[in-house]
């Protein structure tokens, strides 16, 4: 008897709210790209660390070329070269002018800068045919980013711009939360490996691989702990071994409420607190799913597409929370249905597909498989639209709520 039925976001969040980030370690800046941050990270050093020219030319005092015109040029006398690297430790005085590469510090007392094709040059000498302003073409001291700033918080993914900015601050160690190592467990006398030889009843096993391949999309790490037999003591065995191994554990098959279908009881047995036994979704409806150790179990159907469903709407979004990721929901949009959608909906429907940005707005084209046992049904999907429970058909054109995969 199923009494933990609940729509998909509370489902969530019963998950969530027992499952937070795992512990932290402390990682070299070359480590780092892709992990998350256990703390908040701000600047010691400005970015630019000193004033600093955007382009090659001159760099002089603006005052001096208040009377410049294209028909009486000012003429600076050239004192000096700094290139990129260099600093120079001269004041810069009326009527002499640097030459200047792009990144060189500007010298204390230069106020503009002018780049090379606005210019008339020798080897000491430099015309300019127009006045310029108190810090033209001067990038200023921390105008990228101010000593004291927020680099980024607690939870923030290092990307390629965070990794940047952290590289911006010299190598420093950085405190990351530990990556969580999922294990995964197939399920059903009737699946077998793909080395095997395939006998009348038998399918391969599908749901290991779309679950592995849908977790290193997301730099999880996940290891395939076998396929059990319809065995209630076999099952809790292997969830048993798995919590103490690993940081979630993901099984599919067994959990709709046929004769061989053992999860439920087997998680029990285990000693896992059920908290969820139903989600109010069509598909990915059927499923298991509690905390064992503190570990999250997730028991999804063993059909393909209702698994995928569960996994991207609730698994998903746990196991980044354990990663320590502060933006752990999927992202949600409201796309428009590129054609009808026939049937009607009881049940809250979860509709599969890719996205066209190519006419302005988000377009959802519908994939022509959606059955929940279909493995063809998550084929180039990068969107769950979401039609609520009660509606018709649904036109073409219409708007729904969706989210990216
Ligand atoms: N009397 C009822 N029967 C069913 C209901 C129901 O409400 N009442 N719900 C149906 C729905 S909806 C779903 S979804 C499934 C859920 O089934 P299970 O989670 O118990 O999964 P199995 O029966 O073990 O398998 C379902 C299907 O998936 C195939 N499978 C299993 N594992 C794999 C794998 N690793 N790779 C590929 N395919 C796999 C399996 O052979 C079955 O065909 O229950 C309905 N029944
Ligand atoms: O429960 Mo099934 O998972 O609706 O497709």
């Amino acid at each position: 008897m199923k009494t933990l039925g609940y729509d998909f976001q509370t489902a969530r969040e019963k998950m969530l709210e027992r499952c937070s980030g795992l512990g932290s370690e402390t990682i070299s800046l070359e480590k780092a790209y892709g992990r998350i941050l256990a703390k908040d990270v701000t600047v010691k050093y400005d970015v630019p660390l000193f004033d600093k020219s955007p382009l090659d030319g001159y760099a002089f005092i603006d005052s001096d070329t208040l009377n410049a015109t294209k028909e009486q040029p000012v003429n600076l006398t050239v004192v000096e070269e700094i290139p990129a690297g260099a600093y120079s430790g001269r004041e810069l005085k009326p009527g002499t002018a640097v030459k200047i590469l792009t990144g060189a510090p500007i010298p204390a007392g230069a106020t503009a800068v002018a780049k090379y094709e606005e210019t008339e040059f020798g080897t000491d000498y430099v015309k300019l045919f127009h006045p310029y302003q108190k810090m033209d073409n001067i990038i200023l001291k921390g105008e990228d980013i101010n000593a004291g700033d927020l680099v980024a918080c607690e939870g923030t993914l290092i990307d390629s711009a965070v990794h940047g900015k952290l590289a911006s601050q010299g190598n420093c160690a950085i405190e990351v939360y530990k990556l969580p190592l999922i294990g995964i467990i197939s399920q059903g006398n009737e699946v077998i490996g793909s080395e095997e030889e395939l006998r009348p009843g038998k399918i391969y096993n599908t749901n290991r691989f779309m679950l592995s391949g849908a977790l290193k999309k997301e730099d999880f790490s996940s290891i395939y702990l076998g396929t059990s037999r319809d065995d209630e003591v076999e099952i809790a065995n292997m969830i048993s071994d798995a919590v103490c191994m690993y940081d979630a554990v993901i099984m599919t098959g067994g959990v709709s409420v046929g004769t061989y279908d053992f999860t439920e009881a087997a998680m029990k047995r285990a000693g896992a607190e059920i908290l969820v036994d139903k989600i109010f979704m069509k598909p990915g409806s059927s499923c298991c799913l509690g905390i064992l150790n503190g570990v999250p179990v997730f028991g999804l159907s063993g059909n393909p597409s209702a698994a995928m469903t569960t996994f991207y709407l609730v698994v998903l979004p746990v196991i980044r929370k354990i990663s320590g990721l502060k933006n752990y929901l999927p992202k949600k949009i409201r796309v428009r249905l590129n054609e009808d959608f026939k049937k009607a909906s009881k049940n809250t429907r979860i509709l599969k597909g890719s996205l066209d940005l190519s006419q302005g707005t988000a377009i959802m084209k519908l994939n022509q498989k959606q059955g929940n046992g279909m493995v063809s049904a998550m084929q180039d999907a990068e969107v769950f639209a979401v039609i609520p429970s009660g509606s018709g058909p649904v036109d073409k054109g219409s708007w729904l709520e969706a989210y990216l995969i």
